[in-house]
Parts: C-alpha cells; sequence; structure tokens
C-alpha cells in the first residue's frame, strides 16, 4: 500500500502517542545530548513493504515542535516531501521492524544500559535469572532466565544492521548495543514503553546485583 492510501486518521494517532511518549521519555531524562530517538510503524505490514514515524536527526527530544518527526518506508526513503533528515539510526529500526513486525521501536541512552554493555561484554549478553519483572517480557515459567543480547557497537551505523539480523532473539522484545544504548519493541507504543521500562529496571538490577556480588 502506498503511503498516500493509508488513513489520515491512522497517522494522526501514531503522531498523537508518538508526541506523548517522546514527552514522557524526556521527562525521565532519558534523552541525555540529544541521544535517543523514537519510531511507530504506519498503515499494513509485510517484510517487503511498510512506513513508520521516526524521529528527525539530532534534534533536542526534550522539546516538542512541528518539526520532530517524519514518516519513512522500509528503504528509509522519506515517505513524503520534508527536508527533515530521518535519525541516524533509521536502519537500526527498519531491521527490527523487518523481523519482527513490531508497531513500535524506542531506543535510548542510560547511564545503567551502558554500564551492563560493558560489564557482560565477554558473554555477549546480560542474563537475568527469576525476576519478576521478566514477566513484562509475557514470560510466565517460573524462575524464568532471560538474555538480552548485546551486540557491538560501529560508528558506521549500517554496519550494526547484520549484528541484529544474526542476534534477535524472538522471545526478547530488546537488544543491547555495547556503550551505546537500548533498542526496545513492542507491538504499540504501549508495551514497547512497558519492554523498555522493564529492561532498565533489569539493567539496573543486573549492575548492582553484580557488585555486591564482586569478590565475595
Ligand atoms: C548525540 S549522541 C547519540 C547519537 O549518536 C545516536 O546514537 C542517537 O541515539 C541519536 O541520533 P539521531 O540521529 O538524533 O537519532
Ligand atoms: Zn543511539
Amino acid at each position: 500500500m502506498s503511503f498516500a492510501d493509508i488513513m489520515l486518521e491512522d497517522k494522526q494517532r501514531v503522531l498523537r502517542e508518538f508526541t506523548e511518549v517522546k514527552a514522557d521519555f524526556a521527562s525521565r531524562g532519558w534523552f541525555p545530548g540529544t541521544s535517543g530517538n523514537l519510531s511507530m510503524r504506519v498503515g499494513p505490514f509485510t517484510p517487503e513493504q511498510f512506513h513508520f514515524a521516526v524521529t528527525a536527526s539530532g534534534k533536542d527530544k526534550t522539546k516538542s515542535t512541528p518539526e520532530d518527526f517524519l514518516f519513512v518506508d522500509q528503504d528509509g526513503n522519506r515517505s513524503e516531501a520534508t527536508a527533515l533528515k530521518p535519525s541516524a539510526e533509521t536502519s537500526l529500526h527498519r531491521e527490527i521492524y523487518r523481523l519482527t513486525g513490531a508497531g513500535a521501536i524506542f531506543h535510548i541512552h542510560s547511564v545503567h544500559n551502558n554500564l551492563v554493555s560493558e560489564l557482560f561484554w565477554e558473554r555477549r549478553s546480560v542474563r537475568i535469572d527469576g525476576v519478576e519483572l521478566i514477566k513484562a517480557f509475557d514470560i510466565w515459567d517460573e524462575d524464568a532466565v532471560i538474555e538480552i543480547p548485546i551486540l557491538p557497537n560501529y560508528a558506521d551505523v549500517p554496519r550494526i544492521v547484520p549484528e541484529i539480523t544474526a542476534n534477535l532473539n524472538p522471545r526478547i522484545p530488546g537488544l543491547l548495543i555495547r556503550k551505546h544504548g537500548l533498542c526496545a519493541w513492542g507491538k504499540d507504543a504501549f508495551e514497547a514503553k512497558r519492554h523498555l521500562e522493564a529492561f532498565e529496571f533489569l539493567f539496573e538490577y543486573a549492575y548492582k546485583w553484580e557488585l555486591l556480588n564482586r569478590g565475595r
């Protein structure tokens, strides 16, 4: 389906939800130094064809302006004419949508997500064992253990894409990029936000647990 054929109400709903999530994350200090980017899909999805709204690159995401978002397609091309530049990390969002069919993807840099990505870099994952908040990912097993993948960070962002293709775990709606940040996703903005908040809680827990137990 072409972008013009997607219902105006759907595009407006996406922009409304987008604006709310962005303001909420900004109030928590989750966009330090213009870092972070958000995207939300709109209209029908096939892995070969989809559209999503994404934050414009390099903006101060704590501010709300008419130039915060633009729509792009599965190849990262603008869906409609605009001078805005999509996030420098749009290729990561594209690949996650292609692989998962998610409805929203949120990327933030935090001190805890950066710390655990380095602390557990050798095992290439953060292991979380039996913590209640794992249920936020719809994993209900007794004493569930999950591994959140850690991917290498490259200045040339498209080089990270094959790492996503190779390491994304369909059970785990998020991944870390080493000393960079977290990407978390869900079927819609509500779910993606729940996942992102749970990851951030679990990273703080994993970091503090490791410190408490080191040298014991
Ligand atoms: C300003 S440091 C952060 C950037 O390098 C990048 O990682 C980031 O998250 C934001 O990039 P952006 O192009 O604004 O979406
Ligand atoms: Zn980033």
